[in-house]
C-alpha cells in the first residue's frame, strides 16, 4: 500500500489578514509555524515518515515541508519544487482584503470568484508589478505559460499533468510521498484523486496545517482517506 500525504501550508501572514494570496509570496505567520511542526508531529504520532517531498516554489509550503519534515529528522529526503504546485493565481484580487471585496462586489460575486470550478477572477495585465512575467524564479519558462488568473479548472489543468509526469512515477517509487502545496492547488488534486464531480469540488475545504492521508494501491486507486488532526 502507498501513502499519499497532501499538506496545505501552515496560516499565512496574508491567510491572518484576510487577503487574497495566490502567488505572492508571503511567509507563515507564528500560527502557521506551530501549525508546520504539529504537522511533523501528527505524522511521527501515525508513524508517517515520507521518502520524498514535493511543494510549490511559494515559501508559505516550502516552510511547511521543511518545519514538517524537521520534526521527523527528514530534511534530507528528495524534495521537488514546481510551480505547478503553487495556489491558483488570484488575478486582480492579489492582495486585496476579502471582507472589503465582498462589500464592494457583493457575497455572491466573491464566492463565485473563490469556489466556483471554471470562473477565473479578473485577470492581472502583464505590465501589473504583480503579474508573474516579472518575478525571477518563473524566468525559465514561456511567458505565454505563465497566468495573469486562474480558476480552479485552471489550475487542474497544470496540476493534473504534474501529477501524471512525476507525483504518480515517484510515488510507484517509494510508499509515503508528502505533498506540501496551498488550499486550491489541493483541491485541484483532491478532485483528480477522489474523482469528485465540478459541483461536488465547490464545497471542499481543506484547512491550514492538517495532513491529509490518502491510502492508494498499486494502481495508485485511492483505497481510504483520513485526516491527522481530527482523524476523519
Ligand atoms: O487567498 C488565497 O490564495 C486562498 C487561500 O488562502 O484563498 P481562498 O481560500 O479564498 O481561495
Amino acid at each position: 500500500m502507498k501513502r499519499l500525504i497532501l499538506l496545505r501550508h501552515g496560516q499565512s501572514t496574508w491567510n491572518l489578514e484576510n487577503r487574497f494570496t495566490g502567488w505572492h509570496d508571503v511567509d507563515l505567520s507564528e500560527r502557521g509555524r506551530q501549525e508546520a511542526t504539529e504537522a511533523g508531529r501528527l505524522m511521527e504520532n501515525a508513524d508517517l515518515a515520507p521518502e520524498a517531498v514535493f511543494s510549490s516554489v511559494l515559501t508559505r509550503a516550502i516552510r511547511t515541508a521543511f518545519m514538517s519534515l524537521d520534526v521527523l529528522d527528514r530534511l534530507w529526503i528528495p524534495m521537488t519544487k514546481d510551480w505547478r504546485l503553487n495556489e491558483r493565481h488570484y488575478g486582480a484580487l492579489t492582495g486585496l482584503d476579502k471582507a472589503e471585496t465582498a462589500e464592494q462586489y457583493g457575497d455572491e460575486q466573491v464566492h463565485v470568484w473563490r469556489r466556483s470550478f471554471a470562473t477565473p477572477p479578473p485577470p492581472l495585465d502583464a505590465d501589473d508589478p504583480r503579474h508573474p512575467v516579472h518575478d525571477p524564479r518563473y524566468a525559465h519558462l514561456p511567458a505565454a505559460t505563465l497566468p495573469g488568473t486562474e480558476s480552479l479548472k485552471d489550475t487542474l489543468a497544470r496540476v493534473l499533468p504534474f501529477y501524471e509526469s512525476d507525483i504518480a512515477p515517484a510515488l510507484k517509487r517509494v510508499d509515503t510521498l508528502l505533498i506540501a502545496a496551498h488550499g486550491n492547488s489541493l483541491r485541484a488534486l483532491v478532485k483528480h484523486l477522489e474523482g469528485l464531480s465540478d459541483e461536488a469540488i465547490t464545497g471542499v475545504e481543506i484547512a491550514t496545517g492538517d495532513p491529509l492521508v490518502y491510502a492508494l494501491d498499486d494502481h495508485l486507486a485511492v483505497t481510504s482517506k483520513h485526516s491527522l488532526r481530527d482523524g476523519q
